[in-house]
């Protein structure tokens, strides 16, 4: 179960006790209604990237990579060589749910001293190199693996091809000939699927396997927000989180933090600040006017960030919607034992670490509220493979309201290619020499 909390929403004045949603749904239907309605019906166009609606589907690859799983249990390392959309959702869902044994490492970074660190301490006969590239051309993923390559070459000659498992586009780019000429096994993200969008395709599923997640169950959740989403809007929790996040915006509150209670869940608020700034930040509608649309997302934990970022929060600037994700059940809890001398500290006693946490997050929840800051809590029963799964499809399908709400395409990103162009001009890539004395010129070099 997944469900919502809301404190201090008002639509109209932010420090106003009470948000009836209810009634905001009913100002908003009509908009909301034909947001699902184009979502669902322009899925069969690929040129819309909604193939990640159906990929929690598609059982068939994951029989595949859990038989290619299987098929390589001398794994002992796995490095993920991807970035963004390639790497974080993998990130996530391995910090919430990985169990080993095989220890996961994720290159999504050029500088040199960390990737010489996992070089001289990675054994090539014990690792197994998976990268990961939709385009198949991104300068960060590419360089590493074109290290990682010679390094396994190096150490073990002609078997380094079992080394490596790529994943991409399975027509566009040069990893998939690559592939194919050298004989690597390799996986598809589909072509419909953007990157942020990628976690339940091979892109987050082969990692995955390797350190054991529940990946039928993971697919089951996403499935299950899959048909949340389709629902009437009083039963929508994405459509209503999106409105929440669309009447925010709407009176100011800029800024959108995005707060799990959960040191599991650490990861998935770089997941979320991907997925919603690259996708809704955007320069122009889909008619080509003028918007740039977006709220900007900031990660936090719960209860790690009330000692840094709350103050702020609380007393800062009323620019904020905050989402906190509280968890209804702990996996495992522990009791705080009493300690003589220590009286000072006995409403703690025999408490357990799990009543603190709900304590604290519900505290801060309140807190918040009552300082005018609104906030709401997502409610998952408990950190599994199922309520993962369908957290995850549930901000993809918020994403995806948004962007009907704010009438931009939410899955494109033109607006990170000219640094990407700039960068193929300063490294010397051919074709790129006009660009390359037009920076000079600018004193870029
Ligand atoms: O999978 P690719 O093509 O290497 O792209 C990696 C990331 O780079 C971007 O294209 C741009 O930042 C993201 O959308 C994507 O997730």
């Amino acid at each position: 179960m997944l469900r919502l909390e809301l404190h201090n929403l008002h639509p109209e004045r932010v420090g106003e006790y009470g948000f009836d949603l209810g009634a905001a749904l009913g100002d908003h239907a009509h908009q909301l209604q034909a947001a699902r309605d184009a979502l669902w019906s322009r899925k069969a166009d690929p040129a819309e990237f909604l193939g990640w609606i159906d990929v929690p589907e598609d059982t068939e690859t994951l029989r595949e990579i859990l038989r290619y799983r299987e098929a390589n249990d001398w794994v002992e390392e796995l490095v993920v060589l991807g970035i963004g959309g390639s790497a974080l959702g993998a990130q996530a869902v391995n910090a919430a749910l990985g169990r080993g044994p095989v220890r996961l490492h994720f290159v999504d970074n050029v500088e040199p001293e960390p990737i010489a660190q996992l070089l001289r301490t990675l054994e090539p006969g014990k690792t197994l190199v998976n990268v990961i590239s939709k385009s198949g051309s991104t300068a960060e993923t590419m360089a590493a693996f074109l290290a990682f390559r010679k390094w396994l070459e190096d150490a073990l000659g002609d078997a380094w091809k079992k080394h490596v498992v790529v994943t991409t586009d399975p027509a566009k780019g040069i990893l998939r000939p690559y592939a194919k000429s050298e004989g690597l096994a390799a996986f598809d993200i589909p072509p419909a699927v953007g990157g942020r969008f990628s976690v339940t395709c091979p892109v987050g599923t082969l990692p995955s396997a390797f350190v054991g997640v529940d990946l039928e169950n993971l697919l089951a959740g996403a499935r299950k927000a899959n048909h949340t989403a389709r629902d009437a809007l009083e039963q929508n929790l994405p459509a209503q989180t999106a409105l929440i996040q669309y009447l925010a915006a709407a009176q100011g509150l800029n800024i959108t933090v995005f707060m799990p209670y959960s040191t599991r869940l650490r990861f998935l608020p770089d997941w979320f600040v991907q997925l919603h700034d690259e996708s809704l930040g955007k320069m122009l509608d889909r008619q080509g006017r003028e918007v740039r649309s977006g709220t900007t997302a900031v990660r936090a934990i719960g209860t790690t960030d009330q000692h840094a970022q709350v103050q702020l929060f609380r007393e800062g600037p009323h620019d904020k919607l905050i989402t906190l994700v509280r968890l209804e059940h702990p996996s495992e809890d522990l009791e705080i034992p009493a300690v003589k001398g220590l009286e000072g500290l006995d409403y703690l006693f025999g408490k357990s670490f799990f009543h603190l946490l709900t304590a604290e997050a519900k505290a801060t929840a309140h807190a918040l509220a009552k300082a005018g800051q609104p906030n709401y809590t997502i409610l998952l029963e408990k950190l599994d493979a199922y309520h993962l799964g369908w957290l995850l499809q549930h901000l993809m399908w918020q994403t995806a309201f948004l962007g009907e709400l704010w009438n931009i395409n939410a899955f494109d990103q033109p607006g990170v290619e000219l640094g990407k162009e700039y960068t193929y001009a300063l490294m010397g890539r051919k074709g790129y020499e006009k660009l390359a004395a037009e920076l000079k010129s600018e004193g870029v070099e």
